[in-house]
């Protein structure tokens, strides 16, 4: 059924192509550039057996209009269970990015969409300004020209702090807490999710025992957190007392408006935010300043874009982010190159053609935006940073079927806007307080942990910038 689909050779009778997932880290490349090259080697459609199922990998531009946009195919069951639970845990479960059931999800799609509303963010202005001054505080204290900051560790624990506040109503405090659980169980669990932690060995060998019980403790600490906080906001507003309007109780809405939703249902969803909004935003910041700092051309450009619009005003609002226009081009330009999600998968709903080749109802297709930003096909100096190719009247801007960062069609990220105020305020504000440079020298090995990362981090000298060369506003 599927000899006719080009791709490499099974080296497994097993476990097909899954090697050359599981190795990717071993060669030096993570799977986004593995199936790269296999696009270059084999054409926009080509497929790899992971164990005993095909999965086809597709950069064409009228298969992911049709599976994204227009077909209504549903997510792959295979691919998505793996969030879903990880070594036997119940991890994101049913939430919104694990649900397959397309009615299941529309419905909760529908009661959660209130809560990332235009307005309701811009209510949020303060609560997103007054978290991340608590991180120019604390880079001030490296601020020397000379101490290296970790800036993957700093804005990890500030998205955090930010996501439970204006999300949960919590105070969690992780940047002043270095000993903070929270980030450290976040990355292994979605490093116990990846596809490379799929092999039999990872899964069942003695010498992974100790990496699944941490990953299954992580698990266990988030879904005991979502529990507790979900009981007390339940308890709050069945005493009617005055609760935030915000993710937490439309989530706990959820619960009283559908009643085919369990507990355990609401603490999947909890967890789908407390991960999904956390960590994609850190990573994207993390590498936004890393090609600034390859890049100190482009960094000046964008000091001149802050400076203009905000200078030295302490709260950026809402109207400000959307006036910095040079920023909203780093910041794209920045998830064309490392999108935190690499790509998305869909289950066809019918037999159809794709470049030429007849693929069966029933497959699993990989769309990804990683691997269609990167062709040079699909875009001029593709693998250069260059944020001005997303100029409005750019020849050069890709096309909305190559770049697709956040996804396309209905299940586009519910996050969207709340990632791009937050990530543009974290960026504006650090270089509005700090010139900022990378430590020379250091390893910038990108890893595939369900999102694409520095392994090592992002280690950074800053100097806080002197006032009077900034404008009053
Ligand atoms: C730069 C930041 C972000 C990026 C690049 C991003 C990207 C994505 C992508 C690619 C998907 C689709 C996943 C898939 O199809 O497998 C997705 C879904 C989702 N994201 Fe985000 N995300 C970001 C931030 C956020 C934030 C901040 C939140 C919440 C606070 C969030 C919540 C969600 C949810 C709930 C879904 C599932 C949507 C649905 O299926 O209805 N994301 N995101």
């Amino acid at each position: 059924m599927y000899d006719h689909i080009p791709g490499p050779e099974r080296t497994s009778f097993w476990t097909g192509n899954l090697n050359y997932i599981t190795s990717a880290d071993k060669e030096g490349k993570h799977l986004g550039d593995l199936l790269l090259d296999l696009a270059k080697k084999y054409g926009h459609t080509f497929k790899l057996i992971l164990i005993s199922k095909p999965l086809v990998v597709s950069v064409n531009q009228e298969a992911v209009k049709e599976l994204l946009v227009t077909g209504g195919h549903k997510k792959s069951d295979d691919i998505y269970k793996r969030a879903s639970k990880v070594f036997g845990n119940r991890c994101l479960g049913n939430g919104l990015v694990t649900e397959t059931n397309i009615e299941k999800w529309s419905l909760k799609r529908n009661l959660m969409n209130p809560a990332f509303k235009r307005e309701y963010l811009i209510e949020l202005m303060s609560q997103f300004n007054e978290c991340v001054d608590k991180l120019i505080v604390q880079l001030h204290k490296f601020a020397d020209d000379k101490s290296p900051v970790c800036m993957m560790t700093q804005f990890s624990r500030t998205t955090l702090d930010v996501l439970s506040k204006v999300a949960f109503d919590k105070e969690v405090n992780s940047l002043e807490n270095d000993d903070h659980q929270f980030p450290t169980a976040i990355r292994r669990i979605l490093d116990g999710m990846s596809l490379k932690k799929l092999s039999p060995y990872v899964q069942n060998s003695p010498t992974y025992w100790f990496y699944r019980r941490n990953v299954r403790k992580s698990v266990e600490l988030i879904r005991e957190t979502g529990k507790t906080w979900i009981k007390e906001r339940i308890q709050a507003i069945n005493n009617d007392e005055t609760v935030h309007n915000d993710i937490l109780t439309h989530t706990v809405k959820m619960m009283g408006e559908n009643t085919d939703l369990d507990f355990e249902e609401i603490i999947d969803d909890f967890c789908t935010f407390f991960i999904a909004g956390q960590d994609t935003i850190s990573t994207a910041t993390t590498f936004a300043v890393m090609f600034l700092g390859q890049n100190p051309d482009k960094m000046k450009k964008l000091v001149d874009d802050i400076d203009t619009v905000v200078g030295s005003k302490a709260k950026i609002e809402y109207n400000d982010i959307g006036k910095m226009k040079y920023l909203d081009m780093v910041w794209k330009e920045t998830l064309r190159l490392y999108p935190p999600s690499i790509s998305t998968v869909r289950v066809t709903e019918k037999d159809f053609v794709i470049d030429g080749i007849n693929i069966p109802c029933g497959t699993d297709i990989n769309l990804s935006t990683y691997i269609s930003s990167r062709l040079p096909e699909f875009n001029d100096r593709p693998l250069e940073f260059l944020p001005e190719r997303f100029e409005p009247d750019s020849p050069i801007k890709p096309s909305i079927y190559t770049y697709y960062p956040f996804t396309l069609g209905p299940r586009i990220c519910l996050g969207q806007q709340f990632a791009k105020i937050e990530g543009k305020l974290i960026l504006a504000k650090l270089f509005q307080n700090f010139e900022v440079r990378l430590e020379p020298g250091q390893p910038l090995h990108v890893v595939l942990e369900s999102t694409l990362k520095l392994k090592d981090g992002l280690k950074c000298l800053l100097v806080p910038r002197l006032k009077d060369k900034k404008n009053d506003k």
